[in-house]
């Protein structure tokens, strides 16, 4: 599972009680959520933020963001609150955004050729380095700014580029096996699309995006506010 593991000893202002710590997921969440807001308020170059327009800003409540910032050792100061750009810095830096991060993408289908066209992964600190696909026709192809790779040099191509992430845009069927080949390659974080369950070594971070799942929750949550015996838990009731 994901997780955050936050170094201590990197700067004199982070805490030092402990060695490192585990950031619990839903705070790693709203992170980045605070992580996008400050850089926005950094570019029109706004200073100082208090925790409720932070709050506010990224859709959860003030006491969460407290909370979630004292993990970092930031208490902001009463009346005066945070300072954007220190903010900024102290999450980017628990996130693990300080680090370079370069991705390649398996798969240049529908969605792995919309990933790779995407701009806006390198402004939040991921440049998309590679792109395979197995299909012969649609070697060295240009998309985005990248031409297709063939996946047969997936362990050359990976260490060439110094990719360290993967994400897998392929069909489930063969998402195990390339998988594993990713893992033989050295590459301990892969974001997966395929729907289907991988196998990996603990060591290595695996997440699964699943755009469905997430509509069937959508879908619960809909279903219980149109339920007439659930009227107190509507909105504004
Ligand atoms: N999780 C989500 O929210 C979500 C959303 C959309 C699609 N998906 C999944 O993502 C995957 C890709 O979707 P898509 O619409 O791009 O499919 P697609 O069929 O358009 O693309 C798949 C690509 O993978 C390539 N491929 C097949 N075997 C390969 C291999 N061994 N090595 C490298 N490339 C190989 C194919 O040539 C093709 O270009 C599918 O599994 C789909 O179900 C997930």
């Amino acid at each position: 599972m994901w997780s955050v593991t936050l170094s201590t000893a990197q700067t004199p202002e982070e805490p030092t009680a402990e060695a490192a710590r585990q950031l619990p997921p839903a705070t790693v969440s709203r992170l980045t959520l605070y992580l996008r807001t400050l850089n926005a308020l950094l570019a029109e170059g706004t200073e100082r933020v208090s925790s409720e327009a932070l709050a506010e800003s990224a859709g959860v409540g003030s006491a969460n963001v407290r909370k979630d910032l004292s993990y970092l050792g930031s208490y902001g100061t009463r009346g005066v609150g945070y300072e954007v750009a220190h903010l900024s810095r102290k999450i980017a830096q628990a996130l693990g955004l300080t680090h370079e991060w370069r991705v390649a993408i398996v798969g240049a289908g529908n969605l792995g050729r919309a990933l790779a066209r995407y701009a806006g992964f390198e402004s939040r600190g991921f440049d998309v380095v590679a792109l395979f696909d197995a299909d012969q026709m649609l070697m060295g192809t240009e998309i985005g700014w990248l031409r297709v790779s063939d996946v047969a040099d997936l362990e050359s191509v990976l260490a060439k580029t110094r990719a360290n992430m993967v994400v897998l845009a392929l069909p489930a069927g063969v998402a195990q096996s390339v998988c594993d080949r990713v893992v033989g390659a050295g590459i301990h974080s892969i974001l997966s699309f395929a729907p289907v369950a991988l196998t990996v070594p603990a060591y290595v971070n695996l997440r699964k995006v699943d755009m469905a799942t997430e509509l069937q929750i959508l879908a619960y949550h809909a279903q219980r506010l149109q339920d007439p015996r659930l009227e107190e838990d509507r909105p504004g009731a």
